[in-house]
């Protein structure tokens, strides 16, 4: 006779809805948990959510709380084609009327996570206009055993702060909002004009200017080629002194991990630009799986392994997985740092769950798409040799799972 584990529902509190919120809300559903997502803006799509007004944001993004979440400027197109974006059930798909170019601007990402959001029926779980300004323990037992937790969050134009307990908190506030300023020599002192890529919008505010873009990034570079049409002159530099300069105005794109609501005592602790102790980059072995992290690592094929991550997190919670013993994941956690090894995190994380594997187009799509950005910066979007790899993604059951007439919002491939 094969005996079924008992399982048991939880109150869980999700901080953002962005696409890491999002599939975590659904993934909790579905495993018969209680959820409220917790979201300070108005609207669902995290950094896809484009919010231009930036003028009350502290140019280097020094505030605890940032008043500005997404980082999106205006001209910002995907640097990874669509076909490789999608939850695993829900392609990305093109639709008549929209943006159908295989790397679409910010808004379509936002209009397909919008989609997902009604297709799952996940806004009724949402409080809008809602931000988390405490998580904190109670009744923190023997390694988390019986741990819950307080959550305290105010409504914009509300002063009353709400105070409620869960029995676990998913954290999916992002981490690409919070400036990681380098260490110039003569920043400090530099009395002209200096900002983050966090608060950069548009090329207008530089024109006529001598510029210096710090960073040669995706977006450094995104940045200094729209700058080019406006700017009288424009440096892109990985490491400088600012002394040694005599140019109007400078950018800086790094961005760092911050969790300025989340009071461990000391347990999960940001160090060096790295989030830990985290098993599997989602849990601290010490209060886990009360408390997890969804999105954390950065270089990936972003939405199915936040998905793997999450259906993880709720089987967990409900009981129908186990995570290993305490000493296991410590150690898991320190041969990975000693290792640094990114490969594979996706499939690794299919196999806790027995989530299918990465279907293969997926990583060959992402490699062209890399090699392609690397050799033609300028060109890589809109060119491409990559037709026969998506020919295959085309006929693959991801995009062919649902059948164009029974979906709500869209048209049939291109
Ligand atoms: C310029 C730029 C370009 C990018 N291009 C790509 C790309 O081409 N492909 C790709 O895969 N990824 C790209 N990314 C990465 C992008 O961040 C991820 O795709 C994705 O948005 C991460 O989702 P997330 O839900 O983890 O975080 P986010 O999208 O950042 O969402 C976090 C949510 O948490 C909310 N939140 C934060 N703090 C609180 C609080 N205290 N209380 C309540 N709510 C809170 C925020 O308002 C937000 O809605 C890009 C990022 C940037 C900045």
């Amino acid at each position: 006779m094969v005996s079924e584990r008992k399982t048991c529902s939880k109150h869980v509190g999700v901080i953002g809805a962005g696409p890491s919120g999002l599939v975590a809300a659904r993934e909790l559903r579905e495993e018969g948990h209680s959820v409220v997502v917790f979201e300070q803006s108005h609207e669902v799509g995290g950094q896809w959510l484009y919010n231009p007004n930036v003028e009350n944001e502290d140019p280097l993004g020094k505030d605890t709380f940032l008043k500005v979440h997404s980082s999106m400027y205006a001209s910002l197109r995907l640097t990874s084609p669509r076909e490789i974006m999608g939850f695993t059930d829900f392609p990305f798909l093109v639709k008549k009327g929209r943006d159908m170019r295989r790397f679409p601007g910010h808004r379509e990402l936002l209009l397909y996570l919008k989609d997902f959001c009604e297709w799952f029926g996940l806004r009724e779980l949402i409080r809008f206009n809602t931000r988390v300004e405490y998580v904190g323990m109670l009744d923190y037992g023997e390694f988390g055993k019986d741990l819950r937790w307080v959550v305290r969050s105010k409504e914009e134009k509300c002063e009353k702060v709400v105070e409620e307990v869960f029995d676990a908190v998913v954290v999916a506030t992002g981490h690409y909002s919070r400036p990681r300023l380098p260490s110039i020599i003569g920043m400090e002192a530099w009395k002209k004009k200096q900002m983050h890529s966090h608060v950069y919008r548009v090329p207008e505010p530089f024109r006529n200017e001598a510029v210096v873009v710090v960073g040669n990034s995706l977006s450094g570079q995104d940045i200094s080629m729209e700058l080019v049409d406006v700017a009288k002159h424009i440096y892109l530099s990985a490491e400088m002194d600012l002394g040694s300069l005599q140019t109007p105005s400078y950018i800086a794109p790094g961005i760092s991990y911050s969790f300025p609501f989340l009071d461990t005592k000391g347990i999960v602790v940001v160090d060096d630009d790295r989030v830990g102790p985290l098993y599997e980059h989602s849990f601290p072995p010490s209060l886990a799986p009360s408390l997890s992290f969804v999105g954390i690592p950065r270089k990936l094929i972003g939405f199915p392994f936040f998905e793997s991550q999450a259906k993880w997190i709720a089987q967990l919670l409900s009981g129908k997985k186990a995570l290993p013993s305490w000493d296991d994941m410590m150690k898991s956690i320190k041969e990975f740092y000693h290792s640094r090894d990114a490969d594979g995190y996706c499939d690794k994380y299919g196999d806790h769950i027995g989530f299918p594997h990465l279907e293969e187009w997926r990583k060959e799509l992402c490699l062209s798409a890399l090699r392609n950005a690397d050799t033609n910066l300028e060109t890589y979007r809109d060119s491409y040799d990559d037709l026969e790899l998506l020919q295959e993604a085309h006929k693959s059951p991801h995009f062919t799972q649902l059948e164009p007439k029974s979906l709500p919002f869209s048209d049939p491939i291109n």
